[in-house]
């Protein structure tokens, strides 16, 4: 099942990220006092039980179950790739995503794993974005196409939805993005994605520093943020997320670039990202950083650096475990234990 997007240009899109539902408080009510009467001793299952609590709110049941979780990994290609930001060659994201579809990658086992279905959505992957050191990554129809699409492969009926990105070359649009949201040049905000020598690493940052600088004018707004230094799997990443929101399917989110493209949103209109957890802090230099302007604590913290919805994957384990023991262990009542 998919649903479609609600809007057809950004105007559309402002309009999608304002009157967004919000979590049901009887629901989110009911869930804390089931989770007080259950038989361990008070907040013994710690950020389990405010993860289930969190999820009975946007599901709005107090004693929730998961339908089956929903990875879509998005994959494009991006024109900053050409100027040797990346260990590796720009044709990997096509190899990868046939690799993908014959369940060769990692996130197939993972997703797999956990329960999950997984989508791949190819973007355009002959027509690689602008290079932003140049222009603008996308025009604006190309944006709002993009941001479509990625509304458009979200499951309204998953019961978690992760997203994951393909795209050689998009940590450096990933830090550029994060750095025109939160300041701090490219010296904060990249790091060495694929595994860059230092050589490549200087020159990612002046990529960066560069795309920062031309487009200096359009940087207030978060969306032409997106726009100019994004690529079209992030702009898809931020429109499933937004998607989601509006169909109250909880988000798990991944490394460095899912949530630089979920920042945007939250920069755009702060609380849009209320019903998104953080799966995981990925090894990429910037991800904590990016996690703490979120007001995200990680759920795991593993060293992982591959990106493709891998460590949000792994999380929905841990979600999955919070919700079995929210809604079916026993309460003191019902077993017959003694109350403290
Ligand atoms: C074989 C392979 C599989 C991957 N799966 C995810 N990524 C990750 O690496 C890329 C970002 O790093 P950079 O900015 O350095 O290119 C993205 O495609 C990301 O998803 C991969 C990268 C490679 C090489
Ligand atoms: O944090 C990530 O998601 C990440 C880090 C390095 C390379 N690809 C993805």
């Amino acid at each position: 099942m998919t649903s479609t997007p609600p809007f057809s240009d950004i105007q559309g899109i402002r309009e999608a990220l304002t009157d967004l539902p919000q979590p049901d408080s009887a629901a989110v009510e009911g869930a804390q006092a089931r989770n007080a009467a259950l038989t361990k001793p008070p907040g013994a299952l710690s950020r389990l039980e405010d993860l289930a609590i969190w999820y009975a709110g946007w599901r709005g049941d107090a004693r929730p179950e998961m339908a089956e979780p929903q990875v879509i990994v998005f994959a494009g290609n991006h024109g900053v790739a050409a100027r040797g930001v990346s260990a590796f060659p720009p044709e990997v994201t096509v190899q990868m995503v046939a690799n993908f579809r014959a369940g060769g990658a990692a996130i197939n086992q993972l997703a797999d794993t956990f329960g999950a279905s997984m989508d791949v959505v190819e973007l355009d992957l002959d027509r690689p974005t602008g290079d932003f050191t140049e222009g603008p990554a996308m025009d604006e129809e190309e944006f709002v196409a993009a941001m479509a699409a990625g509304w458009q492969a979200v499951n309204p009926a998953a019961g978690v939805l992760v997203t994951g990105e393909m795209g050689i070359g998009n940590t450096t649009t990933a830090a550029a993005v994060a750095a025109a949201l939160y300041g701090g040049g490219a010296e904060i905000w990249v790091g060495r994605g694929t595994g860059v020598t230092d050589e490549a690493l200087s020159r990612k940052r002046a990529v960066v520093d560069a795309g920062l600088a031309l487009h200096s004018d359009a940087l207030d707004d978060p969306l032409d943020v997106l726009r100019c230094l994004g690529g079209r799997e992030l702009a898809a990443m931020a429109g499933a997320i937004l998607a989601a929101r509006h169909h109250r399917v909880p988000v798990i989110l991944d490394g460095f670039i899912c949530c630089a493209s979920a920042a945007v949103l939250e920069a755009a209109a702060p609380g849009t990202l209320d019903h998104a957890v953080a799966g995981h802090v990925s090894a990429e230099g910037a991800h904590a950083a990016l996690l703490s302007r979120l007001n995200k604590v990680p759920l795991l913290s593993l060293g992982l650096r591959l990106g493709e919805g891998t460590g949000a994957a792994l999380a929905i384990g841990v979600l999955k475990g919070a919700i079995a023991c929210h809604s079916g262990m026993a309460t003191f009542g019902e077993a017959g234990v003694s109350e403290a």
